[in-house]
């Protein structure tokens, strides 16, 4: 059985009738990854969002999600929340926004894991420190002294990978984690997001518009189009022998993106060796 096991998801804005999300089926299993991609406004947001009950109350959800077999649609708001502490984390573009700038990292990480964990200040500043060592951040006791500003985006995000490393949770959704990032930090948090997934088994859902980010983690890939399942299977399937045309258009602008960078590495390689 799946962890997750979407069905017909439908998500609709009842001010307009706008359909966002339209009939969608995906599956995710125990310790894997899911990439879901597509363009800007393709609906990987909104699908995200209202497989946990995130979306504005304007919108509308229809289908059915089962989470470790129980109907997550269903369930009322406080098991919603509580699946959301623990089990169900979401780690959000922007980790600035994440974070409450009065207060210290340290504060805010031994806080959230009081909250959620229900355990005692110690137990959860060497759960937080832990998990700040295992994200491989150097020195970090002072890391936790500091305030968000005084720390960069990469840094943020790994901190936000910290804390979803030390809940524990079954799935981390994380909505287009390195966009904010360049590319150097980029490549580092895919690979915290690797070790967050050896370390902990947690499966993933990673939402990006990057190729290039998604063939680096997923063993399946959902493309979206205008709120519609255009695409979905294993990773190389999706990405070496795409079946659609529009995914077929994705992969295609990737290369021609990549390729003049590629090159150039390549001459220069040559120049030098
Ligand atoms: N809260 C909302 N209320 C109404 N419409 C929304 C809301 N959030 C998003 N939409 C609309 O739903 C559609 C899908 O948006 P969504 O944010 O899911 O796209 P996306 O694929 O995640 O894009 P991006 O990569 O830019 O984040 C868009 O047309 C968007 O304008």
């Amino acid at each position: 059985m799946s962890l997750l096991n979407v069905r017909g998801l439908t998500v609709r804005d009842l001010r307009n009738g706008e359909v966002l999300v339209n009939n969608v089926d995906f599956a995710l299993q125990a310790n894997t990854c899911l990439g879901i991609v597509g363009e800007s406004g393709s609906g990987k947001s909104v699908t995200c969002k209202a497989l946990i009950g995130l979306t504005n109350p304007w919108l509308e959800t229809t289908g059915d999600v089962r989470f470790a077999g129980s109907s997550l649609l269903a369930a009322p708001a406080e098991k919603l929340r509580q699946i959301r502490a623990k089990r169900i984390c979401m780690i959000l573009q922007d980790a600035m926004t994440a974070f409450d700038p009065l207060y210290t990292m340290g504060d805010q990480l031994i806080e959230t894991l009081r909250e959620t964990l229900s355990w005692d200040r110690r137990q959860a500043q060497s759960a937080a420190l832990e998990a700040l060592e295992k994200m491989c951040i150097r020195d970090p006791a002072g890391v936790m002294q500091k305030y968000p500003h005084q720390l960069s985006g990469g840094m943020l995000q790994r901190c936000m990978i910290a804390l979803a490393l030390a809940v524990r949770p079954d799935i981390v959704i994380a909505d287009e984690p390195t966009t904010a990032l360049d590319s150097i930090n980029q490549r580092e948090v895919v690979d915290e997001f690797r070790r967050l997934q050896a370390v902990t088994g947690t499966a993933i859902i990673f939402v990006s518009h990057d190729l290039g980010v998604v063939e680096k983690l997923a063993q399946q890939v959902l493309v979206m189009q205008n709120g519609e399942r255009v695409e979905y299977g294993a990773a190389a399937q999706v990405f070496y022998n795409p079946q659609h045309e529009y995914t077929r258009y994705l992969v295609d602008t990737r290369i021609a993106l990549t390729k003049p960078f590629r090159d150039a590495m390549i001459r220069r390689c040559k120049i030098s060796c």
